[in-house]
């Protein structure tokens, strides 16, 4: 008994004790697993749910809404005897279709709400219910919320001011309450006109109604006979006092120089003395642009290979398709001043269709990616398909891009520029001004009989009689019969890129390489491609714009590339000017390979990447060849439209720049070295998409020689310090004249253009480079083909035993293919010349391949891949 007495104790407490290991029979209860607030605000379903519910709201509320409208007689006493308890009273019935709750609702938007402009709620919980379904901003919130309160408040307002004392809520209390406070204020005519204003100024300003009146057609230049006085001159103009433009005054019979004025004799014989002409760029505001990447179709396996291959990228999915979206480019109205009724020589001419600097074979169709499309295109933007162009808003509106002309000085100026002109007998027959940003050009038709070339002599009187600086005479403008003079205003105004960059024709452009340089003097925006210049070379005195020009045609070029169509190679010796752009290394750089700096600044590393560049011209022209195309764009319409075989080395072709900061720099220290594959580029490499931007503060005839200048028809002048700098870049003088700041003449297509350079600042340039760098780019910057210094390699003499570790892949691919050709291995291998030749060398050394035969490729001594690995077997 004491025994069990014991067991039965023991058990006792072994039970009592906590049980240490927990038994695996038994089963726990499975832990509900926690679910995070944060992650469920976030769910992509969460976002579904909220999308259909705030769509069947907004259709919830329309039915009621609309059937409020033919049961609000019926049910609107019910609601006001029971109000919120109707919605629980059975026995209360209503005529409204969603029963009580849609009675309720309906009466407390519309009879103490606002009225028939309750249906914006609707349209409200719709555009939010598209936006969560969808999952992306196909609405613009903030805007539209923006639009349903100016909405809510004057059609509630102006229904209850039209529909008076009507029993049906037309503008419900809120309406009501506004009208009978305003009426009271204004009065209730005051009221009507008040909302009349308030309508027609949101249409106005939504909608940009023109206004405009027909114009009155401008007289034609008259000839006017000279009396015995002196020089004959229409002196009758009258400015059109506008913002900064005071009138010029009339000067009556008498001019005060003693140039008789003959008034005259009709309103016919009118002729303006001095014509401005001024013209607006159209431009569209910044928040309207949306640079979007092309359409996108899906590729199929063999491409993604491809993609895997060559970029050595990891594998995209690339099934999932792009959306095409819109460019919203709002029409833009023309800014266009009318003349007053007085006679008004302040002549704003329509806006002119900017200048686009092309060649004839301009490229008028869309891109060719597009237009070679057939079934199934390769898109070489799908590689980085997520990237985002940059926005406008991150560049600066310096001034206000209005041109600032102070009408006493085009006065002033004028009188001296006819003063001068008179002291030398020389007659006129009309002068006119156009202003510019930067310059006033004063077109003078001369006198019948006057001889050009004799106000061309006077070049220097006249400057020193406007004691101005940058004065330019341009006898005669061509393609016109005036004479030019290019007078510095006073107060200049800034060319923002920003505006530029706005402008429908750079957005709209089909350049391959567009490139916003400046405006005109007439204010036209000068836009031109890059790839038809085909290189541009640039000199101007340190501090007078060059840097910021070069920053110009990159930021340009950043607005319209996608990374897989462009790559920059940057030569910086002076080592800050272009380090900004290190940040968009891996989307739009490319260096040599091993090299850690894409941007070059080291000479040697200069000639090397020059060189490399030559390489990857020959590489390229080979492709060319291969694919029987003339040029990039033909070539990379073929492959866009998967007629290359990438298997065969064939692959999209990005454009690249070469851009070389001060090339002084390098002549002086490297000479020929530099000079020679800087020449070689120049000549060929434009057929290939390669193109050159080379800039200097030295224009002298030993930095620019004569072989570098014949390969750069494009050239930019920007102040230089004497004459011979000028002819040395431009070949005429005219440069040493201008005035700095971005002031400029530009050499192209054979016309010489003065430009007012556009501005952009390094911390646009930073937030630019800094928004495409923090994206997504390609594991490293674009390789250009490896370069061996030949004298480096000399005294290397190969033996077998040292040969190359890709000798036995080079031996398989020359088997395979049964063609000794040093291009093959190139093109396979992706190797430099010079590497794929050495390699050639050393299968020649081991009797695989036969010796040199020129152009032709070499005997393959080895036939099949068996025979092969006996060789390599017996070479290890
Ligand atoms: N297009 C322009 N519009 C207005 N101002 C300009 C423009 N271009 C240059 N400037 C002014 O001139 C200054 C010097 O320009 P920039 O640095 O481009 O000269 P630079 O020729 O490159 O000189 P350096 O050869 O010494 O580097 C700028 O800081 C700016 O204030």
């Amino acid at each position: 008994m004491a025994g069990n007495k014991l067991k039965t104790e023991k058990k006792k407490a072994e039970s009592k004790k906590p049980q240490a290991k927990p038994d695996p029979d038994v089963l726990k209860p499975d832990k509900e697993p926690e679910v995070k607030v944060k992650e469920l605000v976030k769910d992509e379903r969460t976002h579904k749910v909220l999308g259909v519910s705030m769509l069947l709201l907004s259709l919830y509320c329309f039915i009621a809404f609309t059937s409020y409208l033919f049961s609000w007689e019926e049910d609107q006493d019910k609601v006001f005897r029971y109000s919120a308890r109707i919605l629980f009273s059975d026995d209360v019935e209503v005529d409204n279709l969603l029963g009580r709750l849609g009675a309720f609702v309906s009466h407390w938007f519309f009879y103490k709400g606002f009225g028939l402009a309750s249906y914006l709620f609707c349209y409200f919980f719709f555009i939010l219910g598209v936006n969560y379904i969808v999952g992306r901003r196909v609405f613009r919130i903030w805007r539209n919320v923006k639009y349903i309160l100016f909405g809510l408040i004057f059609i509630s307002t102006a229904f209850a001011f039209i529909s008076g004392k009507s029993a049906f809520p037309w503008g419900g209390a809120v309406g009501t309450a506004i009208t009978k406070w305003t009426s009271g204020f204004v009065g209730k005519a005051g009221m009507g006109l008040l909302l009349l204003v308030t309508g027609l100024s949101w249409l106005i300003w939504k909608f940009n109604i023109d206004f405009k009146l027909p114009e009155k057609k401008q007289p034609a230049i008259k000839p006017v006979k000279a009396d015995e006085g002196g020089p004959v001159l229409h002196i009758d103009e009258e400015v059109e006092p506008k913002e900064d433009t005071a009138p010029f005054r009339p000067n009556g019979l008498k001019h005060e120089s003693g140039v008789t004025v003959i008034q005259p004799a009709s309103e016919e014989d009118f002729d303006p003395g001095l014509q401005l002409v001024e013209r607006e760029e159209p431009s569209i505001p910044a928040s309207h642009i949306t640079y979007i990447p092309p359409i996108a179709p899906p590729l199929p396996e063999e491409s993604l290979l491809e993609l895997v291959e060559e970029e050595d990228e990891p594998p995209f999915d690339m099934t999932e398709v792009t959306k095409p979206a819109e460019l919203e480019i709002p029409e833009q109205p023309v800014a266009r001043r009318g003349k007053t009724p007085t006679e008004v020589t302040f002549e704003i001419k329509p806006p002119v269709e900017e200048t686009v600097a092309e060649d004839e074979d301009v490229h008028q169709g869309p891109l060719p990616v597009r237009e070679h499309v057939t079934a199934d295109p390769y898109e070489p933007t799908l590689d980085l398909r997520d990237y985002q162009y940059p926005a406008l808003e991150m560049l600066e509106n310096h001034g206000s891009d209005k041109i600032v002309q102070d009408a006493s000085e085009l006065e002033k100026n004028k009188n001296q520029i006819i003063d001068t002109l008179k002291n030398y007998d020389i007659q006129i027959q009309k002068i006119s001004a156009t202003v510019g940003p930067t310059v006033t050009l004063y077109e003078i038709v001369p006198a019948a009989g006057v001889r050009i070339s004799r106000i061309k002599n006077l070049e220097d009187d006249i400057a020193l009689s406007l004691s101005a600086l940058g004065i330019r005479i341009i006898a005669p403008i061509p393609g016109k019969g005036t004479i030019g003079i290019e007078v510095p205003n006073v107060k200049k105004s800034i060319v923002s890129l920003r505006n530029m960059l706005a402008s429908e024709k750079f957005m709209n452009s089909n350049m391959d390489l567009p490139v916003a340089i400046g405006k005109k003097i007439d204010n036209e925006n000068f836009i031109a491609d890059l790839a038809k210049m085909p290189h541009l070379l640039m000199a101007g005195a340190t501090g007078q714009g060059k840097s910021v020009g070069i920053n110009t045609l990159l930021v340009s070029l950043l607005y319209k590339k996608h990374p897989s169509q462009l790559k920059f190679v940057l030569v910086d010796p002076k080592k800050v000017e272009l380090s900004l752009y290190k940040l968009i290394e891996k989307h739009f750089l490319a260096k040599l390979p091993g090299e850690e700096d894409a941007i070059i600044t080291d000479t040697k590393k200069v000639i090397h990447t020059l060189n490399a560049l030559c390489i990857e011209m020959d590489v390229r022209y080979d492709l060319l060849k291969e694919a029987a195309t003339r040029n990039i764009r033909e070539y990379n319409a073929k492959f866009t439209a998967r007629k290359l075989n990438p298997l065969k080395g064939h692959r999209f072709l990005p454009f690249i720049v070469l851009v070389v900061d001060e090339f002084a720099d390098l002549i002086m220290t490297a000479g020929k070295e530099v000079e020679m594959p800087i020449a070689r580029l120049a000549q060929l490499a434009r057929a290939v998409g390669i193109h050159l931007i080379i800039a200097t503060q030295r224009p002298s005839v030993n930095i620019i020689t004569g072989t570098i200048k014949a390969n750069f028809p494009a050239r930019i002048a920007f102040k230089v310090s004497s004459k011979v700098d000028s002819r040395t870049i431009l070949d005429i003088g005219g440069a040493e004249q201008l005035i700095g700041q971005g002031d400029m003449l530009i050499s192209y297509n054979g016309e010489l253009v003065r430009l007012q350079c556009a501005f952009v600042d390094t911390p646009e340039v930073e937030k630019v480079a800094e928004f495409i760098g923090e994206q997504r780019g390609y594991p490293e910057a674009f390789l250009l083909p490896e370069y061996v210094d030949e004298k480096e390699m000399d005294g290397k003499d190969f033996s077998l035993a040292d040969r190359d570790p890709l000798f036995e892949e080079a031996a398989r691919v020359i088997v395979q293919n049964q063609q000794g050709s040093t291009s093959l291995l190139q093109r396979r291998m992706k190797l430099g010349y010079n590497r794929a030749g050495r390699l050639m060398d050393q299968l020649e050394s081991a009797g695989i391949v036969g010796p040199n035969l020129g152009s032709k490729a070499r005997e393959v001594n080895v036939k099949t891949e068996a025979d092969l690995e006996e060789i390599l077997n017996d070479l290890l």
